[in-house]
Parts: structure tokens; C-alpha cells; sequence
């Protein structure tokens, strides 16, 4: 039979810093297992008989001078300073607090000065009545009498003797005196000094009699000015506890009965608002495993979900996690104000401010070249979260926002004075100018990447937009920011949601590079009203609280839910709280700036005056409201008219925006039959069905236009104007 032995348990390390223990970190933790009792007449052989070359050779440790420095050259060195004294942003963080609880501690004692004082007075009576009794117990030396009364008792006349004469004397006599001088300073302070000297003295004689007659159990200060609540410490014990209770096999194995333990490569650590532990979890588990049972995690460790937050470790194996538990419910914790909240610009190609991770550390978010979807219940806080993107941009003076709430609310309302286009409503009109402005970006593309193809290399060498070119304003290489809000209602639209779709896929795969930055919001992530197309190829997902896993990966990627990342843990709590995914290598909880609408109006005011001054306010924001498109739309029948070639009286759409292309690509390339249908039905024609023979001579039905409908419409319109025109003022 074999034993098993265990390493003795180190006793436990002294922070020579902190004078306190280490904190807790004794890997590996597992099971200890007791040698199994011997049967009788079985032999224990404390080591068996092997043969051959053992396979795992013992490890010695490297004590070297050579060995300890490559160590350290591997480790991580810990920063010599806080990062509060480093970071000056922390620095003004931290003083502001510091002042701000200190003023408030003042305020709130200051308040309750007026019962400290009552309090005090109604005790001095008692104070008073001890005064005298401890006076009169000194000057009678009434700790002796006890010993002197022990001494009569047992007989012993000598002690007596002895300390009858050790007696002190006079002591009436000091108190007399005391009494004198008391009696003579309260005629003095009455007869001769001012009001503020008697009733600073009668303060002060009530003061030490109400501290004399005080209740150590009731002290006069009754409460703190700020309730602290203290969350338990993370320790390793606890953080295998919880692993255990998740029901995973491996980990079971691994922390039972002669398993490897579960190891923890550094010590538990404070860190910001909350405790770090990183934990190497037993062979074969991922740290996907745990991603996906955080809430039993959370039972486990006894804490709000909303405080439990394991992600993997960058850079390490997949069976590292790192598990950060904070001290509140993240929820719950006081949001940090936003970075430009107060003043300053942004510049779209650098990343701008979004919120804050678990840790509370700034998250911001890269909008040049890429795009974003974001994803939620209603009431999760996409609306607010796409505000402050949509904030930040208009800080950036250069970028160009063309804004589209579907919904109707007027949620981004407070963004009209800096939009080039916006428009709000639930309505068939509000879907038309959301088409239209697309058609527009999408045109503007093919403008774009032409100016892009004839820059010399030199300036362009990437083939995209830089900061440099996105300077020149002439070039029109300029941020370009369309945001749609609830995007469900476009691309389900019944007759431009497909139109829509094709556009926003077009314009997320080719305006990247160019300097379009498109940012939608859902509430209703399935493949009718997002196209897959369009989730596919967005670079940059936040997806808030959502109900279950389709929903989940269709915002934040394929497999996601199956890796752990699963925004349906979050609860109605957790709002402006998400999974962001895109934004770094790794998925970030992030909780987006709460910014109201008052606070965002006097932000909008400050992006309007930078572009004002920049010379940049177009469009909606200086009373434009019509959109280009609406002008070019006058002049469509007649286009239209044009490509009907001689004994033409009919024609599909298809080839109807063909010609129309091919004779003014500058106003119609890139149209669709549905955007033509879009561009008539304001002049009350539909499309019907057309019977033509194709190229192959074969007879078909497709959607068309009699000409007699185009140039009846001409005529009357003619008609219309020349008699209003004639008509007296
Ligand atoms: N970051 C945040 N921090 C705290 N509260 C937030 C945050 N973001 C949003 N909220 C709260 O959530 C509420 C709902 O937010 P929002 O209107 O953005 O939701 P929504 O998902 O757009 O809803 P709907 O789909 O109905 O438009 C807001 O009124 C706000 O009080």
C-alpha cells in the first residue's frame, strides 16, 4: 500500500510592511489526506520499491544569484508609487474626496451641536454629584480604610498603627482651598467679566461635568457621518469554497481526497474598489467554465453578483482567472463623472471616454474605423450609452453626425444643435429621411475612396483616412458619425428595410477605412430586424442585459454565450451595464457614463461653440432640414422621363436605374428599385407589374413604370405651377 504524505502548513508570513499577516496565500490548497489506516497484519511501506528512471526528476530550488535576477527580470515590477499619487487625474479624484467627506463630516456634527450641548448639560447634575463624592472620598483617604479596617478585624495593631500614621493629611484643607478659589473665580466671572467670558465659563464648568457624568455605553456624538459598510475579506479558503460548490468535476477531483489542489500563482490583493485573486484552475478547466456559472460563483462566495466578476487573465493559459470581487455592487457604486463631462474636446481617432470596468478604471472606445452595435432590453440604457459615444463626437468639431431616433422619444434630442441631419419619430416619414441620409453616405463613399485613390502614396499610405487628411476640409475626408437609434424599425421596415440593410452593410464593410463611423441601437437583436450581415461585420459590440443566449450572440458575436460571455446574467439593476466586446483583446464589462439630459444639453452647448468656431455647423443644426436628396427628388420625373428610348411606353425599375446611372451617376449611382419607388411615391406613383421580353426573348413580370403615368404627373405639375404662377398676388 502507499501513503500519501502533505507539506506541513507553513505558519503564516508577516507583512514587514504592514506589520499584519500576508495575505492569504498558501498554494496549493487542497485536500489534506490523512495516511489511510493500515489493515491488520499489512506492512506501510513509507516508500514503494520502483525501478527504472524516475520520470519526474525532484525539483530543487535555484538559489543562485544568477537564477534570483533572471527570476526577478520575468516578474512584474509593482509600481514604486499609488497610482493615486501618479496620476494626477486620481490625485485631483482623491483630494476632492478627501475635502468633500470632511466638509460633510463638519456639517453634519455642526448640525447636531444644539443636542451635544443639551445632552451635556443634562448630565452635569451627575457629574456634579461625582465631583463631590470623589472629592470627598480623596480628601477622607477612602481607599485605606478598607486596608485599615482589615488590620482592626484580624487583631494586627501594629499595621493599623502603621497605616493610621501613613495617612495623609490636610487634604480637607486643598479642597477648602479649592472650593475658595471656585467660589471667589465664579463672583469674579459674574460680578466683572463680559457676557462671552460667563458664558464661556459656564461652558466650560458644564462641559467638564457632563464629561464627568458621562455613560461610556452613551456617548453625547450618537452617530458616524458616514456609514461604512465593510465587505469580508477574499481569501483563498473562500475562493475554493466557491469554486467547489460550482459543480465542475474537475475541480471537485482536483480539491478532493488526494487531487492537486487548487493553486493561486500570487498572492489575493487589494485593488481599487475591491479584492484580485488569481487563480490557476485544475487542468482542463477554462476559465469559460466559470464565465458561465457566475452566479453560482457569486452564491459561493457568499457576495451580490453584482460585486463577482471573473474574467480570464491576458495573455496566460486558458485556465487562469482572474476573479475580481468588489466591495459594492457594481450597480450600486457611485458612477464616476464622465471624463469631458466638464470642459475639453474629443478627436474621433483617438479613443474616446465611455465609462468605467468593474474596477472602476476609465474604458473608452476606438470609433475611427470601426463600428458599433449596441444591444439590450428595453429600459437596459442603450440610449444612454449610445448618447455619450454620440457625445463625445460632437465634441470632435471635425465629425460630421447624422442622427436617427426610431422610436420617437426625442432621447438624442439634446444633439440637434450640432447634427447635420436629424430626424425622430416611430413614422413611414422619419424611415424615409433615415433611408435617404443612407443613400447619401453611401453615395458620399464612392466620393470618398475615389479622392482617397488619387492621393499621392506619401500621404495616404494606408489607403485610408488619417487625422492629416481628415484636416483638410476640402478633401471631405472629415468623420462622418450616423447613428441609428432602435435600427429594429428601419431594417424591418416592410418597404426599406431590406434597402436599409444593404446600405448599413455596405457602409460598415467600405466606411470603415473612409472615415464613416456607423453606430446602431436595437432592442430587438433577431435576424428580421438586424440583418445578419450587419451584426457579422460590426467591429465593436455593447450589449447590455438581454434575455437569453440567441439574443446575446446575435449583439455580441457567434459562441459568445457558449465562451461565458453572457449578458443575460445581468439583472433590471444592472443598467447602463454591459459586455463590451471589440474594444480591447478581451471582453470588458463596462458600465457607460451616466449622463442626464440636463448635463448633456450644457455639453451640446459646448460642442456647438467648438464648431461654430471651427466653421463646421451644417445642415439640421443652422436650419437646413431638408435634405439634398429632396432637392435632386424635384427633378426625378423628368430624369426618369428621359431614359425612355424611342417607342419605349414601358419599363422595369431595374433597368429604369440603370439608365438613370449610367446618365447621371453623380445623382443616381447606387440606386436601387426600391429607392427609385421611394423617390415617386411622394408624386403618387406606384410601381406595377410590367410583362417584358428579357434579353433571351422570354416574356417575364416584373415591377415597372408606364411612361404615360411619368409624364401625365409632369404635366399636371407644370400645369399646376404655371397657373399659380399666373395668378394675381
Ligand atoms: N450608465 C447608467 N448608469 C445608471 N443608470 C443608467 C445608465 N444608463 C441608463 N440608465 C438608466 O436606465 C434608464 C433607461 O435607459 P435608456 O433610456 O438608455 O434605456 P433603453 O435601453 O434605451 O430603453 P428603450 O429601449 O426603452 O429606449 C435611464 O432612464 C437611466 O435612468
Amino acid at each position: 500500500m502507499t501513503t500519501t504524505t502533505t507539506a506541513p502548513v507553513a505558519p503564516e508570513p508577516q507583512d514587514p510592511f504592514t506589520g499584519g499577516k500576508v495575505l492569504d496565500f498558501r498554494p496549493p490548497i487542497g485536500p489534506v489526506t490523512e495516511p489511510a489506516p493500515a489493515e491488520p497484519g499489512e506492512t506501510v511501506h513509507e516508500h514503494e520499491e520502483t525501478t527504472g528512471e524516475p520520470v519526474d526528476l525532484p525539483v530543487t530550488e535555484d538559489r543562485s544569484l544568477a537564477a534570483r535576477m533572471n527570476a526577478a527580470r520575468n516578474g512584474t515590477r509593482r509600481p514604486v508609487f499609488a497610482s493615486w499619487l501618479t496620476s494626477s487625474e486620481e490625485f485631483v479624484n482623491t483630494a476632492k474626496w478627501a475635502a468633500d467627506h470632511a466638509a460633510h463630516t463638519m456639517a453634519y456634527h455642526a448640525v447636531r451641536c444644539p443636542l451635544y450641548a443639551a445632552k451635556i448639560a443634562a448630565r452635569s447634575p451627575r457629574g456634579l454629584v461625582r465631583a463631590v463624592a470623589v472629592s470627598a472620598n480623596w480628601a477622607m483617604d477612602a481607599e485605606g480604610r478598607a486596608l485599615r479596617s482589615d488590620a482592626v478585624t484580624k487583631g494586627d495593631a501594629e499595621l493599623y498603627l502603621k497605616l493610621h500614621n501613613a495617612k495623609p493629611r490636610g487634604r480637607w484643607w486643598l479642597v477648602l482651598l479649592g472650593l475658595v478659589i471656585l467660589t471667589a473665580g465664579a463672583l469674579v466671572l459674574f460680578g466683572y467679566a463680559p457676557m462671552w467670558a460667563q458664558f464661556l465659563g459656564v461652558s466650560v464648568v458644564l462641559g467638564l461635568l457632563g464629561w464627568l457624568g458621562g455613560n461610556p455605553d452613551r456617548p453625547v456624538v450618537g452617530g458616524r457621518a458616514v456609514v461604512t459598510s465593510k465587505a469580508q475579506k477574499l481569501t483563498s479558503d473562500i475562493v475554493v469554497r466557491a469554486l467547489s460548490a460550482l459543480g465542475i468535476a474537475e475541480v471537485n477531483k482536483a480539491v478532493g481526497k488526494g487531487g492537486g489542489g487548487i493553486t493561486f500563482p500570487s498572492p489575493i490583493t487589494r485593488e481599487g474598489p475591491g479584492w484580485r485573486a488569481d487563480v490557476d484552475l485544475p487542468y482542463g478547466v477554462t476559465v469559460a467554465d466559470i464565465l458561465a456559472r457566475r452566479a453560482q460563483l457569486a452564491s459561493g462566495l457568499r457576495r451580490p453578483l453584482g460585486c463577482v466578476w471573473p474574467e480570464p487573465a491576458h495573455d496566460q493559459h486558458a485556465g487562469r482567472l482572474v476573479l475580481f470581487v468588489s466591495d459594492v455592487d457594481m450597480a450600486q457604486a457611485k458612477p464616476k463623472a464622465w471624463a469631458l463631462a466638464k470642459g475639453g474636446a474629443a478627436d474621433l481617432f483617438k479613443a474616446v471616454p465611455f465609462g468605467t470596468d468593474q474596477r472602476g478604471r476609465a474604458v473608452g472606445i476606438d470609433l475611427m474605423y470601426s463600428n458599433l452595435l449596441i444591444g439590450a432590453m428595453p429600459g437596459a440604457g442603450k440610449t444612454f450609452a449610445l448618447r455619450v459615444l454620440l457625445l463625445a463626437a460632437a465634441l470632435d468639431p471635425t465629425a460630421e453626425l447624422r442622427l436617427f431616433e426610431l422610436k420617437g422619444s426625442g432621447d438624442l434630442s439634446t444633439l440637434e444643435p450640432v447634427a447635420h441631419h436629424y430626424a425622430s419619430g416611430p413614422d413611414d416619414e422619419t424611415i424615409e429621411q433615415t433611408v435617404t441620409s443612407l443613400r447619401e453616405v453611401y453615395k458620399d463613399l464612392e466620393r470618398r475612396a475615389k479622392t482617397i485613390s488619387k492621393l499621392p502614396r506619401a500621404q495616404c499610405p494606408e489607403n485610408k483616412v488619417t487625422p492629416e487628411l481628415s484636416a483638410k476640409r476640402s478633401l471631405g475626408l472629415f468623420p462622418l458619425v450616423v447613428a441609428i437609434d432602435e435600427c429594429q424599425e428601419l431594417f424591418s421596415h416592410a418597404e426599406y428595410g431590406k434597402e436599409a440593410g444593404e446600405l448599413c452593410t455596405a457602409i460598415i464593410k467600405r466606411g470603415r477605412a473612409l472615415g464613416v463611423i456607423l453606430l446602431l441601437a436595437t432592442q430587438r437583436p433577431d435576424k428580421n430586424s438586424l440583418p445578419t450581415a450587419v451584426s457579422a461585420n460590426v467591429g465593436v459590440r455593447f450589449c447590455l442585459r438581454v434575455m437569453g443566449q440567441l439574443e446575446n450572440d446575435m449583439i455580441l458575436g457567434t459562441s459568445m454565450y457558449q465562451n461565458g460571455v453572457r449578458a443575460s446574467t445581468f439583472t433590471p439593476k444592472d443598467k447602463g451595464i454591459g459586455y463590451l466586446v471589440g474594444a480591447s483583446d478581451d471582453p470588458q464589462i463596462a458600465r457607460s457614463a451616466y449622463i442626464d439630459n440636463p448635463a448633456a444639453e450644457k455639453i451640446v452647448v459646448r460642442a456647438r461653440a467648438l464648431r461654430e468656431r471651427a466653421g463646421t455647423l451644417t445642415g439640421h443644426a443652422i436650419g437646413e432640414t431638408q435634405l439634398a436628396e429632396d432637392a435632386a427628388r424635384a427633378n426625378v420625373l423628368d430624369d426618369v422621363a428621359s431614359v425612355y428610348q424611342a417607342g419605349e411606353d414601358r419599363l422595369w425599375s431595374e433597368v429604369i436605374v440603370a439608365r438613370l446611372a449610367e446618365q447621371r451617376p453623380d445623382a443616381y449611382q447606387g440606386w436601387t428599385p426600391n429607392a427609385l419607388a421611394a423617390a415617386l411615391k411622394p408624386h403618387g406613383i406606384a410601381p406595377k407589374q410590367i410583362p417584358l421580353r428579357d434579353d433571351t426573348g422570354t416574356e417575364r413580370n416584373k415591377r415597372g413604370y408606364l411612361l404615360a403615368a411619368i409624364t401625365e404627373v409632369i404635366l399636371t405639375t407644370r400645369r399646376v405651377s404655371t397657373e399659380s404662377d399666373d395668378s394675381p398676388v
